[in-house]
């Protein structure tokens, strides 16, 4: 299911959407890093993409929800069921991981055999999808998965964690390391996942394309923080760049800058400007009162994000305008 095809606004999902996944106040330390606390729930049914800088703590955030790694203080619930310790073999069995680098522990067993003593593991392992999607992925099934290429293992593992029939689908970079027939592949067979019906995908990524074209929703993580949590088209329409000028008016150029939503201010020497703003429709009209040239552009996803940092650290951390 997809949030296009509910018909319904992103205010409305928000306040209705059941939770997969909740965290409350969860603190972890890694080192001189600290993760939290996050409060935050990840929507049930739907692709949510966890963006943010390298090191940010997203993959250690999805060790703590596979429960592979234990949060210093607070608490999870999956499916609204909370446990101590290890996950209990009815939750695990809903869950399924695709992790950036594969650690195969059957590495001297071939894709058939592995996948043989999964699906005594799974109850609803699916046979017939993972052959099919072996054969789709170009994956050998009779050869050692010590044998296999890098990008071939982690080809497999994809193919078992949907076989699984998962409720939850937890993948940390899961196409680092694929060529571009196998991403495409990859994204195929997870818009087919979605259209099975209740299923959960969290997806860690750097790329945007992937955000693009999978996610229902996006959570920045920004220094061990989650910032927020918007829908797709929300964000896209967030943010708009706009350029004024150029200006001969000092005055009126000052006030301007103060206007609301103004995140970035970037003089040009010729006396233009380049604004990104949350509200550029104010900005437009009093440039256009003021018969001063004025262009408003969408921005690409790459921008997006960092407007959405500079306006979590400026409204959040406190920080001054740049
Ligand atoms: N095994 C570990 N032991 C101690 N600290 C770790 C370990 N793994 C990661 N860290 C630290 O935890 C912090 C968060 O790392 P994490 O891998 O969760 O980030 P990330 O957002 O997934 O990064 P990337 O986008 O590069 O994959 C980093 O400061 C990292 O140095």
């Amino acid at each position: 299911m997809s949030i296009q095809d509910t018909g319904m606004t992103a205010s409305m999902m928000q306040s209705e959407l059941e939770s997969a996944i909740t965290l409350e106040q969860v603190c972890k330390k890694r080192r001189e890093h600290r993760i939290g606390p996050i409060n935050w729930s990840i929507p049930r049914g739907y692709v949510t993409a966890l963006v943010g800088e390298n090191g940010t703590g997203k993959s250690t955030l999805i060790h703590m929800l596979l429960r592979t790694l234990y949060p210093d203080s607070g608490r999870i619930t999956w499916m609204g069921e909370a446990c101590e310790g290890e996950l209990p073999v009815h939750l695990r069995q809903q869950i399924a991981y695709v992790a950036e680098l594969p650690m195969l522990e059957e590495n001297r067993s071939t894709a058939r055999q592995a996948a043989a003593f999964r699906s005594q593991w799974y109850p609803n392992w699916n046979q017939q999808r993972f052959e099919e999607l072996l054969h789709q992925l170009k994956v050998p099934e009779d050869v050692r998965l010590s044998k296999l290429s890098k990008g071939q293992q982690q080809k497999f593992v994809f193919a078992a964690a949907l076989a699984t029939s998962p409720k939850l689908l937890l993948l940390d970079e899961p196409s680092s390391g694929l060529d571009p027939f196998a991403w495409k592949d990859m994204l195929s067979a997870l818009h087919s996942e979605m259209e099975r019906g209740d299923v959960t995908v969290l997806i860690t990524t750097h790329r945007m394309e992937e955000v693009k074209r999978l996610a229902d929703y996006v959570a920045l993580m920004y220094e061990g923080q989650i910032c927020g949590m918007k829908e797709k088209d929300e964000l896209y329409q967030q943010w708009k760049e706009v350029w004024l000028g150029p200006v001969a008016d000092r005055q009126l150029l000052d006030d301007l800058k103060e206007l609301p939503g103004i995140l970035d201010w970037d003089a040009k020497p010729d006396g233009s400007v380049r604004v990104h703003t949350s509200q550029p429709a104010e900005l437009q009209q009093i440039a256009e009162e003021n018969d001063i040239p004025v262009q408003v552009n969408g921005l690409e996803w790459e921008e997006l994000l960092s407007c959405w940092v500079n306006d979590y650290r400026i409204h959040h951390l406190g920080e001054a305008k740049v």
